[in-house]
């Protein structure tokens, strides 16, 4: 594998500098968090402010209070008063508590591999903080307030790519954030607005002085889900957006090649009412509408059309029937990731009320890891359904009379049209199924003195569902360039000339605009999107396209409505 291709991938979301100059602010602590806010953060530098809710602050306090009271008292709680894990037989004295909490970072600093883009560790910051204002936790305000002034002056801690079982949550990823939060150590690294410095520097010039850990307080940072689930909610914002820039493209590719809008007539979908399906009918049948390149069958009506089938193929005609269930998949893991970004991750958790503590394992991240698992799945599916529609296009004999590879200029016989493009299209469909292999079920049965001997493997589910979701923005971007230049040869064929804006669904005007600016070859009545094969660099167009996907630019706008229609 070529690492250095991958290290720019694994990097390619880094948003620099991370300071919003708008007012804005996402508050931390009411128990709200959406992916929206967490992506707002995380990428664009929206700042962060804790709540200002008496009780919740009194709360906080009241845990760390238990926990003193614990260790005065010499009570047995686990990674308080006793050793970690497998070891959770030792007894800790009142005198090493606070030494146990700093030397579960340093034994926990063994992450390995690249590194993770800074806004994935920027939404992990941001859910450590959420979890912790529960006040269920045990770890002083003044910590917590540390995550936030890191967020929004720009200080992001180096993580590993990998290190996690997603078991104790993300013990080793956490434990650099914390190190690098208290300043422990100079092997601790940050990122400063573009700059790469220690942490005890970085602290230094946010005028804040090295902490030293209470007990309880490195195991209340490092035991928990946020790092999988912080880039589990960039992935599945990332892909609610492709998942609304396929149907876009589907939209495209129906018209391209004269597809009829019977298939999504409501009283179809009515008498099989699953919710994705009618979602998806009902967004294909606006997507349609007022379109002078489908076949307008509403009415119900039918003809034979010579050599053409008298109804559309499956790809087309069974679109909400295998678009559906995706759909459906989608928003439970959405549900799903909002619930773990809303919880406490930690053990043991301290209830202030009842002055007690109970050893559990919220830690463990098999939502994340399972729904991790299943978007890549559910990607790998879409890239699928997509590669058949770019097959139609480009074969004459089933594209209703396109030319073969969607050539522009017939009059020149050496343009041999998209026939790259599909190639390289197909070089990565095939890689987007095999990523929609499951990782939560194969785990080390034996992890960690058969502690934590069943283990969700969420961290490294969610790693791979960044690599998926970036790679489809890639797919997304060469289904795009296809679907454009389809309407523009059908828009030719149905009324001589090439500007598709004049032929296309009011819908999908704006997506293909957006397509047509973003590569810088705006719409014109005398030519397709592609003319001539030696007249434009199409790897650079796919740059362009999946940069503008990856940023949310004018292509993601496009396809706003679909966005906000997704629940
Ligand atoms: N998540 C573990 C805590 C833990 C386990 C193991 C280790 N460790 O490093 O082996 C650390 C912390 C628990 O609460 O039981």
């Amino acid at each position: 594998m070529n690492t250095l291709s991958l290290q720019q991938n694994i990097t390619r979301s880094w948003q620099l500098p991370f300071i919003d100059t708008s007012d804005s602010t996402v508050i931390v602590g009411d128990r709200s968090l959406t992916i929206d806010e967490v992506v707002s953060v995380a990428r664009y530098g929206t700042r962060v402010t804790l709540t200002d809710n008496a009780d919740v602050i009194k709360g906080v306090q009241a845990s760390c209070d238990y926990i003193n009271n614990a260790v005065e008292t010499g009570q047995p709680i686990y990674g308080v008063t006793s050793g970690f894990g497998g070891m959770a037989h030792v007894v800790v004295s009142r005198e090493q508590a606070a030494e146990l909490q700093t030397n579960l970072i340093w034994f926990l600093k063994s992450g390995a591999g690249g590194r993770l883009p800074l806004a994935d560790v920027r939404a992990a910051m941001l859910l450590r903080a959420n979890s912790h204002l529960y006040g269920a936790s045990g770890i002083r305000l003044e910590l917590i307030r540390r995550l936030e002034t890191f967020l929004n002056t720009g200080v992001t801690p180096h993580v590993y790519e990998f290190g996690s079982i997603g078991a104790s949550g993300d013990l080793v990823p956490l434990s650099y954030i914390t190190g690098a939060l208290i300043g422990l150590d100079s092997s601790f690294s940050v990122d400063f607005n573009g700059k790469e410095m220690s942490a005890p520097t970085a602290l230094r010039q946010l005028s804040l002085p090295q902490l030293q850990l209470q007990p309880k307080e490195g195991l209340a940072m490092m035991n928990g889900t946020s790092v999988m689930t912080g880039i589990a909610a960039n992935c599945v914002y990332d892909a609610r957006v492709l998942l609304a820039l396929a149907m876009g493209v589907h939209a495209l590719a129906i018209q391209g090649l004269y597809g009829t809008n019977q298939s999504f007539h409501p009283f179809i979908h009515q008498r099989k009412p699953h919710h994705g399906q009618l979602w998806t009918a009902n967004q294909m049948f606006t997507l349609l509408q007022g379109s002078h390149l489908v076949r307008d069958e509403l009415d119900g009506k039918h003809e034979y059309r010579g050599q053409e089938l008298i109804q559309d193929r499956y790809s087309l005609r069974c679109l909400p029937q295998y678009i559906g269930p995706i759909v459906d998949g989608v928003l439970q893991i959405t549900k799903q990731i909002e619930i773990e970004m809303n919880s406490v991750t930690d053990n043991p958790l301290i209830d202030v009320e009842n002055q007690a503590s109970y050893h559990g394992g919220n830690f463990l991240g098999q939502y994340v890891g399972m729904g991790m698992d299943h978007l890549r799945y559910y990607i790998g599916l879409l890239a699928k359904h997509i590669d058949v529609q770019i097959a139609l296009l480009v074969s004459p004999e089933f594209s209703n009379g396109l030319p073969p590879s969607l050539v522009g200029n017939p009059e020149r016989s050496v343009n041999m049209g998209l026939k790259g493009l599909q190639i390289s299209g197909n070089s990565i469909m095939p890689l987007l199924t095999f990523y929609g292999n499951s990782l939560a079920d194969r785990f080390p049965t034996h992890a960690e003195q058969f502690n934590q001997n069943i283990n969700s493997q969420g961290y490294t589910s969610a790693t791979l569902a960044r690599r998926s979701v970036d790679i489809f923005q890639n797919y997304m971007a060469i289904a795009l360039m296809f679907g454009v230049q389809a309407v523009d040869l059908r828009t030719y064929k149905m009324a001589g000339h090439y500007d598709a804006r004049q032929c296309l669904s009011p819908a999908t005007v704006e997506l293909y605009t957006a397509v047509r600016q973003v590569v810088g070859k705006p719409p014109s009545s005398l030519r397709p999107y592609i003319w001539n094969d030696n007249e434009q660099s199409l790897d650079k167009h796919i740059a362009r396209i999946s940069a503008d996907i990856a940023t949310g630019g004018l292509i993601v706008q496009a396809v706003q409505d679909l966005l906000s229609s997704l629940h």
